[in-house]
């Protein structure tokens, strides 16, 4: 993140000057924005970056212990350098938060500069897993750095000390957390995958039940309730793959735009970032865990690789965003557009739909079988409504509070709805477009039909309540889609495990017993518990010292 910082915020000769050190690892840099006190009200931090004219230079401050950064990765024992974000305080005036090149360590010995205090802020959720990442906190007294480390892409202050704001959106101060937000999707995607490879294969080769006569037993990945809980995370896997690689695209486009001054697309960019980010997260986070229970008992090993996976996965609901934070900001946006219905202003991008607000708010869904939810313009249309709908309504009701702001925090919990079901469109939108697109292979259009119809009726199917409460569906329809869903479970089997070799993982990679791709599953269990270290002794340390003198005391009492 202090490359991409640099890169959105600093001016040319600041990009020649550092983006060289950083590439050839002459300096390591990390991105410390959170402090303490403030994460996710980044206009709320503390930490100050005062002008001094007399000597052109900014004086880096905590002033207080909630202004200490805390969480920057990479902070607390490798960085050299950061980019710290600090009020900007000059001629007297606060000019809310900037960025600061600021040299933390020495490049001679690597022990920190004067009035620079940092390290690591400590052991982290799970067994270590993030425990590899030096997560850091520090605090500056009175650290003075040169005027020309400044980030002055977005704003400058004179050598007098005239604070000047440049003719660019003041939110390009934001662009490295929209840049990671995107790569989270994709990496969500990456996640998602592993787990579900792990769980198909697993659920593949591990038989319980189902014969009566001494046959043998049932494959549990054939039982429904396996495939239902299984089958619709596959299909995000894909989903979050397909929209994660729009995603990327958008953010290219949306960068090229930025070089030829066109801010048009800024808050598409942001809107679907934050939203894509927040949506795609937490689904990963809760099916991994949702993989680990699929694999009954052996999952919960770590050899079979996925509570590793989860501790090192969850905290991406929280870093670069917490999801409800940036749920918050689709909302925000949402409300704008439909506002601006009433104008005549066509939404454009990903909210173009919200532009037929006439007919989505009064179309009837014309599914009558089961079959018809394999039309595609169903799906969409569906969906379309729902999420105008829901907007809608909030918009209103906001609409009777007493002020905007006001109304917008009392019905927060509806907007975060609302928000989700926009996203989750943009999810359904990319996937049907992808399969669309000529795919190359035999069958394999056909399979990734199949998954984008069970992402779509599957979540459709979980949301239910918001389909009927705004009327996008009657209950008819819904009970419709559960069955042509169950349907197409039965489509997905036989091709599911292809479906997961497919992301193409080495076993290396998955780092799961379970997950082989030979299947050769048991052998592999009992192998590596004898490397648990507990076995190095047959008799426990600890049994002359505690257990024996506790079995004798109890054998000479049951004989009393
Ligand atoms: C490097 C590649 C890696 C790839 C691999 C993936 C794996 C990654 C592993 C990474 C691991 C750890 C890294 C984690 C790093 C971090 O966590 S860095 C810190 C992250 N912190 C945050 O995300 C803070 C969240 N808070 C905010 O962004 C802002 O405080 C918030 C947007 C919530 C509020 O902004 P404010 O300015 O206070 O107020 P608003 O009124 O809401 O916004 C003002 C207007 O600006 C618009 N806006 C806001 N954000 C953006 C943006 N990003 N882009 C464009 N526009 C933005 C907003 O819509 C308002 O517009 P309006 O005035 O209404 O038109
Ligand atoms: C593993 C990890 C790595 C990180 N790496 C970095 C890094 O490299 N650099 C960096 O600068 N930071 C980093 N962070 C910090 C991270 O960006 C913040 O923790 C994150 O932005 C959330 O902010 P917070 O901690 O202030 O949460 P808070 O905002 O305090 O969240 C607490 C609760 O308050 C709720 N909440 C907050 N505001 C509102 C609101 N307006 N409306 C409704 N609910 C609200 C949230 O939804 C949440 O439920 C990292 C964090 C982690 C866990």
């Amino acid at each position: 993140m202090f490359v991409p910082a640099i890169k959105g915020q600093g001016t040319e000769e600041q990009q020649k000057k550092w983006l060289p050190l950083a590439y050839k690892f002459q300096i390591i840099g990390c991105y410390a924005q959170t402090e303490l006190g403030h994460g996710s009200n980044v206009q709320g931090l503390e930490t100050t970056a005062t002008f001094d004219p007399m000597t052109d230079e900014f004086v880096i401050h905590s002033p207080t212990l909630t202004s200490s950064k805390w969480w920057p990765g990479g902070l607390g024992k490798a960085s050299t350098h950061a980019v710290v974000y600090a009020r900007l305080i000059t001629e007297g005036k606060d000019y809310g938060i900037h960025g600061f090149i600021v040299q933390l360590r020495s490049l001679e010995d690597h022990s920190p500069l004067p009035g620079v205090t940092l390290g690591d802020i400590g052991g982290k959720f799970g067994s270590g897993a993030y425990n590899s990442m030096d997560n850091g906190v520090l605090r500056f007294d009175h650290v003075r750095i040169p005027r020309d480390q400044m980030l002055m892409r977005l704003s400058q202050v004179t050598r007098e000390g005239k604070y000047v704001q440049s003719d660019v959106p003041k939110q390009l101060l934001y662009g490295t957390m929209v840049y990671v937000r995107q790569s989270i999707v994709a990496d969500a995607s990456k996640a998602l995958s592993r787990a579900v490879c792990i769980a198909v294969r697993y659920s593949a080769i591990r038989k319980q039940f189902g014969s009566q006569d001494g046959g043998p037993e049932t494959q549990v990945l054939n039982y429904r309730t396996q495939q239902s809980r299984l089958f619709p995370l596959l299909a995000s896997a894909y989903a979050f793959r397909f929209v994660g690689d729009w995603l990327n695209w958008l953010y290219t486009d949306v960068t090229q735009k930025l070089e030829v001054k066109d801010y048009s697309t800024l808050q598409e960019a942001h809107a679907c970032t934050a939203g894509l980010k927040a949506v795609t997260t937490s689904a990963t986070a809760d099916a991994i865990e949702e993989c680990r229970k699929l694999c009954g008992g052996h999952g919960y090993l770590n050899s079979s690789g996925l509570p590793e996976l989860f501790a090192v996965y969850v905290p991406a609901c929280t870093y670069e965003g917490d999801n409800v934070v940036l749920l918050l900001q689709v909302a925000r946006i949402l409300m704008k557009t439909v506002s601006q219905l009433t104008s005549g202003k066509q939404p454009v991008g990903t909210m173009a739909y919200m532009g037929k607000v006439q007919h989505l708010m009064q179309s009837k869904c014309a599914v009558k079988t089961a079959e018809d939810w394999l039309n595609p313009a169903f799906i969409q249309e569906a969906f379309e409504a729902r999420a105008l709908r829901m907007a809608v309504n909030c918009a209103q009701n906001i609409g009777q509070a007493s002020n905007q702001e006001e109304g917008f925090y009392e019905r927060s919990p509806d907007l975060l709805e609302a928000a989700v079901a926009h996203i989750q469109l943009i999810i359904v939108t990319k996937f049907i477009e992808k399969v669309h697109q000529d795919i190359p292979g035999h069958g394999v259009k056909e399979q990734l039909q199949n998954l984008c119809n069970v992402y779509a009726l599957y979540t459709l199917h979980k949301h239910l309540g918001d389909f009927l409460a705004t009327g996008s569906l009657t209950p008819k329809q819904g009970a419709l889609a559960n069955e042509q869903l169950g349907k197409l479970y039965a489509q997905v089997r036989p091709n599911a495990v292809a479906l997961v070799d497919a992301f193409n993982y080495t076993d290396h990679y998955l780092g799961s017993v379970l997950g082989r791709y030979d299947g050769n599953v048991y052998p592999a269990l009992y192998e590596e518990a004898w490397k648990d270290p507990l076995n190095e002794t047959v008799v426990p340390e600890g049994y002359h010292e505690y257990l024996r003198p506790l079995l004798k005391q109890q054998l000479k009492l049951s004989r009393l």
